[in-house]
């Protein structure tokens, strides 16, 4: 069976933010076919970017998917309204709502956020750092909880992070195991390093200073996908 169609989501986290919907609109034109929107808090991560009102601005500017890559210590309190400014995906940390591995407890929070994001008309994904075992977002998948599972490639924060190769015999094993979900690598992920991912079997591919630094984007946003449709 082949892995689902490749997704390339390029990462406003590296645009020029006195820009954004300039950038964003040229991320569309280059073909990428979402746009990934790193929201943190502050608390989650030693970092703050940017929120709802920056990114209703983007929902007007864009017809691409938002993928909102959510890495803030308290995702619930978040979904409303990025349902509401009409988010495509929301993507939280399972380690800002459960412990690793979650409790049975946990599990009850897990499947009230999951239900809360799909009522919210968004599709529901969950994120995972580098140190967090592939078993834990399992049962997320199994129930049908989340759409795509999140493997972070660097420890989240920063963009501009090295690639961690040690994260694809978790991706490996997710593709193995679910041929037909969505698998996003996210971190340190470029030209040099999209060949790895994509052979381990992500299809969902988030890159920030490889396309916004490049010196042809569009390049890298076809080098990207090229690779991910070679390993088909
Ligand atoms: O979520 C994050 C960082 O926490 C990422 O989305 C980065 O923004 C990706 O940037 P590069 O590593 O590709 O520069
Ligand atoms: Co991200």
């Amino acid at each position: 069976m082949r892995k689902p169609s490749a997704k390339i989501s390029p990462s406003i986290l590296s645009a020029d933010f006195a820009d954004l919907g300039k950038d964003a609109v040229r991320m569309w034109d280059y073909g990428a076919e979402w746009l990934h929107v790193d929201c943190m808090d502050g608390h989650f991560v030693p970092n703050l970017t940017i929120g709802p009102p920056v990114v209703a601005s983007l929902r007007k500017r864009t017809k691409a998917f938002l993928d909102c890559h959510m890495m803030v210590s308290d995702p619930a309190f978040w979904v409303e309204e990025y349902g509401k400014i009409g988010v495509d995906g929301f993507c939280f940390h399972l380690e800002s709502v459960a412990q690793v591995p979650p409790s049975q407890e946990d599990f009850g929070k897990l499947k009230s956020l999951c239900e809360m994001i799909k009522d919210n008309g968004m599709r529901a994904g969950v994120a995972i750092k580098p140190g967090t075992p592939a078993e834990s977002v399992e049962p997320l998948v199994d129930f049908g909880m989340v759409e795509m599972v999140l493997c972070m490639t660097v420890e989240p924060g920063f963009g501009g992070q090295s690639f961690k190769p040690e994260v694809m015999p978790k991706v490996k094993y997710l593709r193995e195991k679910y041929p037909e979900l969505d698998i996003q690598v996210d971190g340190g992920i470029g030209p040099k390093t999209i060949d790895i991912a994509a052979e381990a079997g992500a299809n969902v591919i988030v890159a920030g200073s490889a396309v916004f630094l490049a010196e042809d984007p569009k390049l890298v946003v076809t080098q990207l996908r090229k690779s991910v449709e070679s390993y088909a």
